[in-house]
């Protein structure tokens, strides 16, 4: 478990110096009788978030878990009461909009009436308590945050039972969380922690009833379900209404606009929040379920049909169709219902609420398509990607935070210890992960390199060997790093020179590395030392020395890059080391997908230029002298990593310790530096168990491979119990019903597939055939029976 001591938090701190201090103060005089905040309205939660962020650099692990609880649950006091207040005052209307002298004048003076109601509520709530939060510290707190500082500060002094459920409430709100993935796997590897310390402590009250409606439902307990999950759509609808308020103060403006501009942009903002509610709610356990409110009224009428309300189901059975027009199993179910005495079309009328909650939704969706379509938003604004570079060291939790912070650090350490200066990022460069680094070689070094490739280089090397493969205006020659040091043992380039191509070449790899803030590491595909040279010194070109192109990619005639063979599609990122700047032309280019050049790198020695493999790129026409670049391709999957690094480093290892082989063996003329693919790759496995058993041409279509000895008799039978542990549990998850599964399924099998298990049980009780699960079967024969019970 990754927990940070001393580490930077990279927090706006909204509350320094002394009002940290004056809050620490309060808060500590308070002590264990804090928590009427309300008593204290002046104290924020804003500032108690500071104050714990400030108590968990200082390593004071209970004072952080105090200010953040109490940050916490001053946070839900006041979104609640805010919304509460705005509730309040939606019905407060003081002039007639049903004949008005002027609409317009009637609407906008209701709203003054409305502003002055809302104030004056706030004011009685909120006393003196500042209201204005920087958007930032909302954010943290709609996405958990506290709860990730509070688990690790908990953690800390071995309070497991709250770093347990502080840890699962921040997970299930941010699935995709890999530390916080691996936090949950480490507290439940310790024996003190139980299964029942996982608790979602931001569970809302519908998602409550919802689970006890499920629980009930799967006992078979029908007037259970009736029960809890009538509480949970009304809850629903309450926690929706407040979402929807909620978002009514969340509007930052930046602009001066006209009067009705300036409406019509916060009104479409606030739009898009409202808009994104339903996400925000539909999900139990933090798991999305797709039709969320529609699902409960199946339920509903299920259970209604059980216990004989024919008049209830039918209501519930109208007004799923309200949500789900057409829905098959519904319309059979609604048939069977017509046949039973005293229904009839006007039973399925649907349920007030819901049909107001629909309305609403049908309303916005209507609006806001239009705006989508038509709205004029204003064009001047511009994508800011000053914080480009910045963005590659973003992370979510705190834990992630400082190690990203550690990360960079570790990055500018290294350009300083390496003499390496940026030259330009991503900004400059106009795209993302883009970098050009100077200080790689001395003008020597390059000297040694640039002899290498014209003393060993093969024409056409690296090309199939085509001399000339993009332009008969250049000629083409390259070296790889283990046909280097060949040269070495023929005593035809000295040591260093091999050597140094071996380390520059590891040092870019690392660089990359670094710089790309890459979660996995680089390997190498292909590493060559190339040099172009001009045949026709002084012509008047058209052409480019290298096409536009990406690298791992084929580029169409409309600018899609289509990841095909026989393009080397397991390259991820490209670096390429200029040797020298003693030609002309030759600058290399970013470019559109269209085309158009984006920015451009002057080669010059120790240049280095990093980037993504995908992004298109090429290299102006060389119209005279040499121009020379060491090129290497990375990949992220080892699979494909190249052995010409091993090879070159054990025999330049065997020379020095024997430098009398040097000039004994006479160098081959062969060549086979051409790129190394996957068969190539392979070979590093054959060394441990794996087998190819089965390659493209047996199997009949490329990329395909079978092999044997990737897993032990032991580990396959240790699969096999994970598989069926999670099909044991999988049983009991259908109704989503128990925490510990949702919990479990995230280590013990990878998320998107815990994901899945769950969608389908979602989706299946909505009588979609296709789904296995035999709940699922049993929901779509139940909805099925009804139908059958009254055509029998
Ligand atoms: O040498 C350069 O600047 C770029 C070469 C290149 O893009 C390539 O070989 O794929
Ligand atoms: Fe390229």
């Amino acid at each position: 478990m990754a927990a940070p001591e001393n580490s930077k938090i990279r927090w706006r701190s909204v509350c320094i110096g002394k009002i940290t201090v004056i809050v620490c103060t309060i808060l500590t005089i308070l002590t264990q009788k804090c928590s009427a905040l309300p008593d204290f309205p002046s104290v924020t939660y804003e500032m108690m978030y500071s104050a714990g962020l400030d108590a968990y650099s200082n390593q004071k692990w209970s004072d952080c878990m105090k200010f953040m609880s109490r940050a916490i649950e001053d946070y839900h006091f006041y979104t609640e009461t805010l919304a509460e207040c705005r509730r309040l005052c939606t019905k407060a209307n003081k002039f007639n909009t049903q004949k008005p002298v002027d609409m317009q004048l009637a609407i906008f003076g209701n709203y003054v009436y409305k502003s002055n109601c809302i104030r004056k509520c706030k004011m009685t709530k909120f006393k003196t308590r500042p209201d204005n939060y920087s958007a930032e510290v909302d954010e943290a707190f709609e996405n958990l945050k506290p709860y990730d500082y509070y688990q690790l500060c908990a953690f800390k002094i071995q309070l497991y039972q709250h770093a347990a459920a502080a840890a699962y409430t921040f997970l299930l709100s941010n699935k995709d969380n890999e530390a916080m993935q691996k936090n949950i796997h480490y507290y439940r590897s310790l024996p003190q922690v139980k299964d029942e310390f996982f608790v979602n402590l931001e569970e809302k009250p519908y998602q409550t009833h919802y689970i006890r409606a499920v629980e009930a439902y799967n006992r078979e307990d029908w007037l259970g379900v009736i029960e809890s999950m009538e509480k949970s759509t009304r809850e629903y609808f309450k926690e929706h209404r407040t979402c929807r308020l909620l978002c009514e103060g969340k509007v930052e403006q930046e602009q001066q606009l006209d009067f009705i501009e300036n409406i019509a942009d916060y009104f479409i903002k606030v739009l898009d929040c409202k808009k994104s509610c339903g996400q925000k709610l539909d999900k139990i356990y933090g798991q999305f379920i797709e039709d969320f409110i529609a699902g409960c009224y199946h339920y509903l009428q299920f259970a209604y049909f059980k216990v004989g309300e024919f008049n209830h189901a039918s209501e519930c059975a109208g007004t799923y169709l309200l949500f789900k027009p057409g829905d098959e199993t519904m319309e059979a179910n609604k048939d069977a219902y017509l046949r039973l005495k005293g229904i009839g079309p006007m039973s399925f009328t649907p349920r007030e609420d819901a049909q107001k909650h629909y309305d609403l939704i049908a309303f916005e969706a209507q609006l806001l398509k239009y705006i989508d379509e038509h709205y004029m938003f204003d064009i001047t604004e511009v994508i800011d990607d000053d914080d480009e570079f910045d963005d590659l060291f973003l992370g979510d939790s705190a834990d992630e935070l400082d190690i990203l912070a550690k990360k960079k650090h570790d990055l500018e350490e290294f350009e300083r210890a390496h003499g390496f200066q940026v030259f330009a990022g991503p900004k400059e460069l106009k795209g993302k992960k883009r970098v050009v680094v100077d200080g790689f070689l001395t003008d020597e070094q390059c000297g040694w390199l640039k002899e290498l490739a014209n003393i060993g280089g093969i024409k056409g090397d690296g090309y199939q060997q085509y001399s000339t493969p993009h332009t008969k205006h250049e000629m083409y020659h390259g070296i790889t790093v283990d046909k280097a040091a060949e040269l070495v043992e023929g005593a035809k380039i000295n040591m260093t020179a091999a050597e140094l191509y071996l380390n520059v070449s590891e040092l870019m790899r690392q660089y990359t590395e670094k710089y790309l803030n890459l979660a996995s590491p680089l390997y190498f595909h292909f590493t060559h030392l190339v040099c172009r040279t001009s045949l026709d010194d002084g012509e008047e070109r058209t052409d480019l020395s290298h096409p536009i192109h990406a690298d791992n990619c084929i580029m169409t005639t409309d600018g899609k890059c289509l990841k095909k063979l026989p393009a080397f599609i397991w390259r991820d990122y490209t670096g390429l080391l200029y040797l020298n700047d003693n030609f002309e032309g030759g600058e290399f280019f970013f470019a559109d997908r269209n085309k158009s050049m984006q920015s451009s790198v002057k080669p010059k020695c120790g240049r280095l230029v990093s980037f993504q493999a995908s992004d298109y790129h090429g290299v102006k026409a060389v119209t005279s002298g040499q121009r020379c670049a060491l090129a290497v391709w990375f990949t992220l999957d080892r699979m494909y990593q190249e052995t010409a690094h091993d090879t070159a480093f054990q025999l330049l290892a065997k020379l020095r310790e024997n430098p009398d082989l040097i000039g004994q063996k006479k160098e081959t003329e062969k060549d086979d530096s051409v790129p190394v693919g996957k068969t190539k790759a392979l070979e590093v496995y054959d060394d441990s168990n794996v087998q190819v058993i089965a390659t493209d041409e047996d199997l009949g279509g490329p990329q395909r491979m079978a092999a044997d000895g990737l897993a032990t008799e032991e580990e396959c039978q240790e699969l096999c119990k994970l598989a069926n542990g999670h099909g044991k549990r999988g049983s009991g998850y259908r109704g989503h019903v128990s925490p510990l599964s949702t919990h479990e399924s995230f280590e013990g099998l990878d998320v998107p597939e815990a994901a899945e298990a769950a969608a389908v049980q979602g989706d299946g009780y909505r009588g979609k055939e296709k789904q296995s699960s035999p709940h699922t079967k049993h929901e779509i024969f139940a909805g099925l029976n009804v139908v059958h019970a009254y055509k029998d």
